[in-house]
């Protein structure tokens, strides 16, 4: 490529964008929004932000690998947003900018933006994936990986700020932002076509999927085509999944017509894809009613998050699908650990216990669950399974990778194997052991100041003692052992009825949380006015309690 000469009149005053990239942050992925026209939000993730966030990248892993940047191979894939054709473009040519070879992907997933990176013959250096998740139409946002796995919070940080500092050497600041485009049009223009080629990764990664399913069912009788005789219905909202029913399960022999909204449409128009939205889990409940199907697969957009619905069209999502999972998962590996999110209920630690594996209830957050199964398995505790009640799933087995995908693909595994051994349908009764609260119920209180961080710590810290002081006469209220994030209290609600509530910061939002769950009838509310009275004896806090009246 060709060095760019910035044009003349916007080489006076370049303000330093270290903030406008920082904010972009959003722990280890990188969010922002990226379509103006929506009252109130800003657009804070341009084209040429993309574009020096590719420059940062190629930095990045060139000191990660200790490659020249002309040497590394990167690859780019994306949701089906709006804005992923031209952020990639912009990311593209960043990368291009600096020597690196980039591959095109075109529409892809979270989880085959990491395989880009493992599997034979392909292997890049690094992999970008450009998704907002189930964010709206307007958002949009980067998730990066080598074959090491998704870059982590610290990493981001480093990219961010090399990031500010490329646009400043460049002398292109985000204000300015007619000018700036046009640079980056200009660099995206002047890059060797050859250097950035669209490649047709997809199929590639289908067919890996394809493989997992035959290996894994090994049919004695049909190998190729194991799931001949299976309906399953998927549900990927329009988001990037769709290719899952046509291109891994309907070639093993699926009958996928009852599926839906396969079509990628960066507009979402039918619901959102996320498995924790009720409207989604719904109409993955429909398809598989309408359609009678075996299976029903509910996939967020970039399918690093799934569910299922089971055959008589009962959802498994959050604690039912950890449950699942973690059947299959102690089937395979007796005894082993598995770490979820600190939302999972108590009636799931007592179902893992009782399938003789352990349960270690960490925090919100899917990186941190993850992270904390890798370093379980460094000190010497076997840790197969990391999930999340939000349908973020990781095995060991599978490089830790955070997939929906595998998730699902597991469970249509043991769909073929229960018929195969006449243990009959994948239908919920399978949990009948898993003890569901009665009520469950989240409350998000906003903080309402400015630095939400420390008003989070002091009304956690207070609530703390409150409780240990007992908790306004709540006798029957008890901080848990260990708590990992904000305080988790066990309710003794009678009659070996056990409820509990915890009081965390958000991670990412200027909130605090508050889950609950109880076993009889009314029980929420009355853990709810507890609380309330908490609240109302430090009128000081900063918080909005409106939401527990
Ligand atoms: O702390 P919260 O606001 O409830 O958000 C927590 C959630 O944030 C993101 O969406 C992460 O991807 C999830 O893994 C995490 O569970």
């Amino acid at each position: 490529m060709q060095q760019q000469t910035r044009p003349a009149e916007v080489t006076t005053a370049v303000a330093d964008d270290t903030v406008t990239y920082k904010r972009l942050q959003n722990g280890s992925d990188v969010r922002g929004v990226a379509v103006a026209g929506v009252e109130g939000e800003d657009v804070t993730l341009t084209p040429t932000i993309a574009f020096f966030i590719g420059c940062a990248f190629a930095d990045w892993l060139a000191n990660r690998f200790q490659l020249p940047t002309s040497s590394l191979r990167v690859s780019i894939g994306r949701d089906p947003r709006i804005s992923g054709p031209l952020l990639q473009t912009a990311m593209a040519a960043g990368l291009a900018s600096k020597g690196a070879s980039v591959a095109r992907f075109g529409l892809a997933t979270t989880p085959a933006m990491f395989m880009s990176c493992i599997l034979p013959g392909h292997e890049y250096d690094g992999g970008v994936m450009i998704t907002a998740s189930h964010l709206p139409y307007n958002r949009n946002g980067f998730k990066f990986f080598t074959r090491d796995g998704s870059l982590e919070k610290g990493n981001i940080s480093d990219l961010m700020l090399r990031a500010a500092g490329a646009a400043r050497e460049a002398g292109v600041s985000s204000s300015g932002r007619y000018v700036d485009d046009a640079y980056v049009m200009a660099a995206a223009l002047a890059v060797e076509p050859s250097s950035v080629p669209g490649v047709d990764f997809m199929p590639v990664y289908a067919n890996h999927l394809r493989n997992i399913i035959k290996s894994g069912i090994d049919h004695p009788d049909n190998y190729d085509r194991p799931l001949e005789g299976f309906k399953i219905a998927v549900d990927p909202g329009n988001g990037g999944g769709g290719f899952l029913a046509t291109d891994v399960l309907e070639p093993l022999g699926a009958d996928v017509s009852g599926s839906q909204f396969l079509e990628p449409d960066g507009w979402f128009p039918n619901h959102v894809p996320n498995p924790e939205d009720k409207s989604a889990m719904k109409a993955g409940v429909e398809a598989v009613r309408m359609s009678q199907a075996d299976l029903g697969i509910v996939l967020d957009t970039d399918v690093d998050r799934s569910a299922v619905v089971a055959a008589d069209g009962q959802p498994i999502n959050s604690n039912r699908y950890i449950a699942l999972m973690a059947t299959i998962t102690l089937r395979k590996y007796p005894g082993t650990t598995i770490v979820t999110d600190s939302v999972t209920s108590n009636g799931l630690t007592e179902y893992i216990s009782s399938l003789g594996g352990k349960h270690f209830r960490y925090r919100r957050g899917y990186k941190n669950v993850i992270s904390k199964g890798i370093e379980l398995n460094e000190s010497g505790v076997d840790t197969q399974m990391m999930m999340e009640t939000s349908g973020h799933g990781a095995m060991k087995e599978n490089f830790y990778l955070d997939d929906g995908a595998y998730s699902a693909l597991q469970i249509i595994i043991e769909l073929v194997r229960r018929r195969l051994a006449g243990e009959g349908d994948l239908s919920v009764d399978l949990l009948s052991k898993l003890k569901e609260p009665l009520e469950s119920e989240e409350f998000r209180l906003k903080l309402t100041v400015k630095d939400f961080k420390s008003e989070g710590d002091r009304i956690l810290s207070a609530f703390h003692d409150w409780v240990l002081s007992g908790a306004g006469g709540a006798s029957n209220w008890e901080l848990e052992k260990e708590n990992h994030e904000g305080w988790r209290v066990a309710v003794d609600e009678g009659d070996g009825r056990r409820g509990w509530l915890l009081l965390r910061s958000s991670l990412h939002d200027p909130l605090l949380v508050l889950n609950v769950e109880s076993e009889v009838q009314g029980g929420v509310k009355g853990i709810v006015s507890k609380v309330r009275e908490f609240f109302s004896q430090h009128s000081n806090f900063q918080a909005d309690t409106s939401k527990l009246a």
